[in-house]
């Protein structure tokens, strides 16, 4: 690290939304007072008093430049007028006796999160003299490994701990699914930080970070410690999931009992198209475009190359909804109180489905939002359906989504707050009975059936942006 540059000759010009400074040797540097992540106090031993922590963007016109910016610094001795908004005390999650653990997920996205860790976790962290713990992922078991011999050891023996995690949805879901299918109590639920490094990014984009990665490095300073829902999904005894590009099949939990045949999730379990497009896009090749990905094997599926119609997916859903009791000959209750709510199950009529998704999330990625009723970590899930279109419709409705989430006013979706979604599958060929948990591909054995509800139990605290 460079040694602290102590600024002369501070400046706040409000107007122009702008900080200006001379650096110890060198010309004055301005930044948009925007650009600032946080002031904090320096320690009792520095010569300054306070540390000044920015995003300095390096971009150039030319360069293709995926994470052009970086975390940088610089202290002053005094505080000048105009800047007092933005001085910050350390929160709690950053002030715990363990080392602070940095999850680099190597593959997720399109593979930037060792260049977003380098540009801005280490050198935010290393601003704040916080000491800290790296792992990088090395394979697709590296979270779930570590999560299960490290973090779910220190939460049952009560050691806080704080993670911070550069992965996509999917570095999120392994650490819930290991905590989920804990027996043992846990002491201490660990605080995550999510930087967003992935494809879809549906959890981070969700809570409020959408501006990318460095940008979410703010929310390390700035930020309250959530608790997170989670939905339990269960499997019928012969559900697999899928791994290593669609041709390997594993267990979905190491439990030999049928009946604990369970995944855990935080964003989405769905079937149809979206877990079609999901699965079918999720290969190296596919990888390198990015957010593309999911269009590409959408419009696979949408338009097949033979020249047919998009497939009809086949199967029974069964909704529980909450609904308010309707009380004997009345229209309602006039008194104003509230209504007692009872369960209400009903079978659809509609046995061919295209598109099938519980969420419990906004969005998708960061202008898709599939659920505008839905607000990230209130624990509330709903559910989203329409039945066989011709591709340019299914499109159609489906682009709705990034107009702020208009497809679901569209007479032909079902879009409902629900408890509990049954699905019990019609399908003979496999390639049409994989469902989407968070990412993760499961396939469900012919005439076997999925069941999603809410998991009482909140194991694990995600550090969101404070609104
Ligand atoms: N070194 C590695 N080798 C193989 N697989 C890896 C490696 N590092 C990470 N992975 C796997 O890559 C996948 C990346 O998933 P992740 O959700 O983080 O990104 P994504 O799928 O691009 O984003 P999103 O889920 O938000 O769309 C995970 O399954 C993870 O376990």
């Amino acid at each position: 690290m460079s040694p602290p540059e102590v600024a002369a000759d501070i400046s706040v010009d409000v107007a122009a939304g702008a900080l200006r400074w001379s650096p110890s040797a060198g010309h004055e540097r301005q930044i948009k007072l925007t650009d600032i992540v946080g002031i904090v106090r320096a320690s009792a031993s520095s010569t300054s008093a306070y540390r000044v922590l920015y995003i300095e963007n390096t971009s150039s016109a030319n360069e293709k430049d995926e994470t052009p910016s970086s975390v940088t610094h610089f202290d002053l001795a005094s505080l000048p007028d105009g800047l007092s908004s933005h001085v910050k005390d350390l929160p709690a999650y950053l002030c715990k006796h363990k080392p602070v653990h940095v999850v680099v997920s190597t593959q997720s996205g399109t593979g930037t999160a060792k260049d977003v860790f380098r540009n801005g976790v280490e050198p935010f962290l290393q601003s704040l003299g916080l000491v800290y713990e790296i792992t990088e992922t090395q394979s697709s078991q590296t979270i779930l490994e570590l999560a299960q011999s490290r973090f779910l050891e220190d939460a049952c023996a009560g050691i806080a701990q704080t993670i911070i995690l550069l992965s996509g949805d999917g570095g999120l879901v392994d650490l819930i699914d290991v905590f989920s299918k804990c027996q043992r109590s846990i002491q201490a639920v660990p605080d995550i930080a999510l930087i967003p490094c992935g494809t879809g990014n549906a959890m981070a984009s969700s809570i409020g970070l959408r501006s990318g990665p460095i940008d979410a490095v703010r929310t390390l300073l700035s930020g309250q410690s959530c608790s997170v829902p989670t939905i339990a999904v269960r499997f019928s005894p012969g559900a697999q999931l899928v791994i290593g590009e669609g041709r390997q099949r594993a267990l979905i939990s190491n439990i030999s009992d049928p009946s604990q045949q369970t995944l855990y999730g935080a964003v989405v379990a769905s079937w149809g198209l979206h877990a079609a497009l999901v699965a079918d896009s999720d290969t190296t090749e596919y990888r390198k475009f990015g957010m593309e990905r999911f269009k590409m094997a959408a419009t696979e599926l949408l338009h097949p190359t033979d020249g047919s119609m998009p497939h009809r997916f086949q199967g029974r859903i069964k909704l529980t909804t909450s609904r308010p009791s309707v009380s004997l000959g009345g229209n309602g209750d006039e008194s104003g109180c509230q209504q007692p709510v009872t369960s209400h199950e009903y079978t659809l009529p509609e046995t061919e489905h295209m598109y099938v998704l519980t969420t419990l999330v906004p969005r998708l990625e960061k202008d898709f939002v599939i659920s505008p009723a839905s607000k990230a970590l209130d624990g509330r899930m709903r559910f989203l359906r329409f039945g066989p279109l011709s591709g340019e419709e299914a499109m159609r409705l489906l682009m709705l989504a990034y107009q702020d989430g208009a497809h679901v006013k569209d007479e032909l979706m079902t879009y409902e707050e629900v408890e509990r979604v049954r699905i019990d599958f019609d399908e003979e060929m496999e390639r049409w009975r994989r469902v989407c948990i968070d990412g993760k591909i499961v396939a469900v054995e012919q005439s076997g059936w999925m069941e999603i509800s809410m998991d009482a139990r909140r194991l694990l605290n995600l550090i969101t942006p404070i609104e």
